[in-house]
């Protein structure tokens, strides 16, 4: 079968994950899961609902410990050590959450200025240069001092966004950016992502159901199954889309359902 892509990319490995499982309590969602990210990847994470795509997000920042296994992030074992070890290795982090999750009570600007104000020790106007910087970056200085209720979800996701860079991170883990956005305010996030990565040269590792923004932006990644709780192919999702044998990936990707014997069906 054919389900990993041939690797002729030879840039560092950011994030060697090894071996690892997941579960909730006794119940195990994943398994022997094992990939590289490697640094200026955009990663896309793939799979049906429900195969454990953001618990996999969620062990990966730090939320969830996984019941086997390792993440290497360049030198640092991430799991290894105690809280304080996982913090200063988090600090290379940026996370947006798929609502964007902006505290609601705080404007844009003081959004953004908030993980500054708790973990650098950076004056008050030295913090607002930064937060406008930011801003600027997503496009969203304008509405540097307005409140999330009065923002558009393109304009929540973008301000996210920025928050996510507040502490210029080398790696940024995106869990469903375009969901609940119309296609043209997505496929601007793409674009943005795609700026990012390419003039920041941050790593990315995205968990998304949108196809056509996987498609256009992610160049590696890996697909989950809820069945066989693994990982069942590695690649790119134009790779896995044209090459990948697998009868489950391939109807994924071609949104095709699979009928009871495993062959595809098109309804
Ligand atoms: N806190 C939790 N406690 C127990 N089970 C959980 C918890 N969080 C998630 N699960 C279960 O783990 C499995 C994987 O969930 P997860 O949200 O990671 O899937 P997903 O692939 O991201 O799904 P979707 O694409 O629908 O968002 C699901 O069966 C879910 O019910």
């Amino acid at each position: 079968m054919n389900n990993q892509m041939p690797s002729t990319d030879d840039r560092p490995v950011m994030i060697d994950v090894n071996d690892v499982t997941l579960a909730f309590g006794s119940r195990v969602i994943q398994h022997d899961v094992s990939f590289q990210v490697r640094r200026g990847s955009i990663f896309a994470v793939m799979g049906g609902s429900g195969c454990g795509k953001s618990t996999l997000l969620k062990s990966m920042i730090g939320l969830l410990r996984p019941t086997h296994g390792t993440y290497m992030v360049q030198k640092d074992d991430y799991w290894s050590g105690d809280d304080e070890s996982r913090v200063k290795i988090g600090r290379r982090f940026g996370v947006l959450f798929q609502s964007g999750a902006l505290w609601s009570s705080m404007t844009v600007g003081e959004n953004v200025a908030l993980p500054m104000q708790m973990f650098t020790k950076l004056e008050p106007h030295v913090i607002r240069q930064l937060v406008e910087l930011k801003l600027g970056l997503v496009g969203m200085l304008h509405a540097i001092d307005q409140y999330p209720s009065e923002l558009s979800g393109g304009m929540r996701k973008r301000a996210g966004l920025a928050r996510a860079m507040s502490l210029d991170p080398d790696i940024l883990f995106f869990d469903e950016p375009s969901a609940g956005l119309d296609p043209i305010t997505s496929a601007r996030l793409d674009e943005l992502i795609l700026n990012l990565r390419d003039g920041l040269g941050a790593t990315i590792i995205i968990v998304s159901h949108e196809l056509s923004s996987l498609f256009h932006i992610a160049d590696d990644g890996i697909f989950l199954d809820a069945d066989q709780k693994t990982a069942i192919a590695h690649g790119s999702p134009t790779w896995l889309r044209d090459h990948c044998t697998d009868p489950t990936v391939h109807a994924f990707m071609h949104r095709e359902q699979l009928d009871s014997s495993g062959t595809h069906g098109n309804g």
